[in-house]
């Protein structure tokens, strides 16, 4: 932002976001942005809120509490929604035997574009070739692809999907990133859900994080990891000193393991031997930690539909065959 310039709006924002059915609070005060120009990824374990969350955005939950805006205004006061934001939300309703062109042509009337915008979002998806194929025909990747192509029409600044990857092969989940990634570059906006983190990982560059249906980080992906920095294990020949030494400069989080070897969090290998050598250390062996990211995810949002809430699965050994082995 320059000096004297007005910082830009986020391209959606949820203020106290509340939504209950009956007795279940899917959504409880749930406030976050999306920064214009992020791949955000909005990320819980399945039932946290998350497609309800999207259905608020979008004006299609009405929610009990709180507000959301999109581009600055609320969705339903927006004048002209398909141009402002493409959603994937459900598996696409198409009539199986109308094809995937016959399909857009419709939406286009709907939303008032030339016809020519359904063969570019044909190209675009990659369906050109299948366009005058009968949409019963085309397998669940075809199908997504066809769904995020019904999303472009309007040419949308912001587009919110819900669990895209679902059902997508590894080529598909592939191509699907390379879109996203290209979506944002060009100054375009992204809210994808997952539950899975792994999967947004290399795609979005901020995550929202929630369980049962309450905030529990927000920030870029590089936050998160700093947050959960990886820990250098250290074999020392004194490995009190070390710690003294890494303490004089700045670097107080230090433990020796039952190993004796010295844990060191927040420090790169090299400092800490470099630091090693000049207390007169010296250094046997240097390991860093492997931080996974799924795994800091799943004890943030642990205790919701996860084994730890039903104890391990229990399967019976199988039955005995007539004939088979003894
Ligand atoms: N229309 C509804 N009526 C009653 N309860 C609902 C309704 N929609 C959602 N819920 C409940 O609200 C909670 C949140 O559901 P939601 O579908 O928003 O979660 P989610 O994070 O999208 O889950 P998933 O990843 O499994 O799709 C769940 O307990 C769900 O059963």
């Amino acid at each position: 932002m320059t000096a004297g310039s007005t910082p830009l709006r986020p391209a959606i924002e949820a203020v106290g976001l509340t939504k209950r059915f009956g007795a279940v609070e899917a959504v409880s005060g749930l406030s976050f942005e999306v920064p214009v120009g992020s791949v955000t990824g909005f990320v819980g374990p399945n039932g946290s809120g998350k497609t309800t969350t999207l259905r608020m955005l979008l004006g299609l939950v009405v929610p009990t509490g709180g507000h959301a805006t999109v581009a600055g205004i609320p969705f339903a006061e927006l004048p002209h929604p398909a141009r402002t934001v493409g959603a994937v939300l459900d598996s696409l309703s198409v009539h199986p035997k109308r094809t995937a062109l016959g399909h857009l042509l419709v939406y286009c009337a709907a939303i008032g574009v030339p016809d020519s915008r359904a063969h570019e979002v044909l190209a675009t998806v990659g369906l050109t070739p299948a366009a005058r194929q009968k949409a019963g025909t085309y397998s669940l990747g075809m199908r997504q692809r066809l769904a995020l192509a019904t999303a472009l029409l309007g040419d949308p600044q912001i587009l919110v999907l819900d669990e895209p990857a679902n059902g997508l092969d590894p080529e598909g989940i592939a191509w699907l990133r390379e879109f996203l990634l290209a979506f944002a570059r060009s100054g375009r906006t992204v809210l994808v859900s997952s539950h899975i983190l792994r999967e947004l990982e290399q795609t979005a560059d901020r995550l929202v994080i929630v369980n049962r249906g309450t905030l529990v980080h927000q920030g870029t992906i590089d936050d998160l990891r700093a947050r959960h920095s990886a820990r250098v294990f250290v074999a020392a020949s004194d490995p009190a000193t070390l710690a003294l030494a890494l303490g004089a400069n700045g670097f107080t989080d230090a433990q020796v393991m039952p190993d004796g070897r010295l844990a060191v969090r927040g420090v790169p290998e090299p400092t800490v031997t470099g630091i090693a050598e000049s207390a007169g250390v010296r250094i046997f062996g240097c390991d860093t930690e492997h931080v996974d990211l799924e795994q800091v995810f799943l004890a943030m949002t642990s205790g919701q539909y996860t084994a730890q809430q039903y104890g391990p699965p229990t399967i019976p050994p199988p039955a005995q065959f007539p004939g088979g082995p003894r």
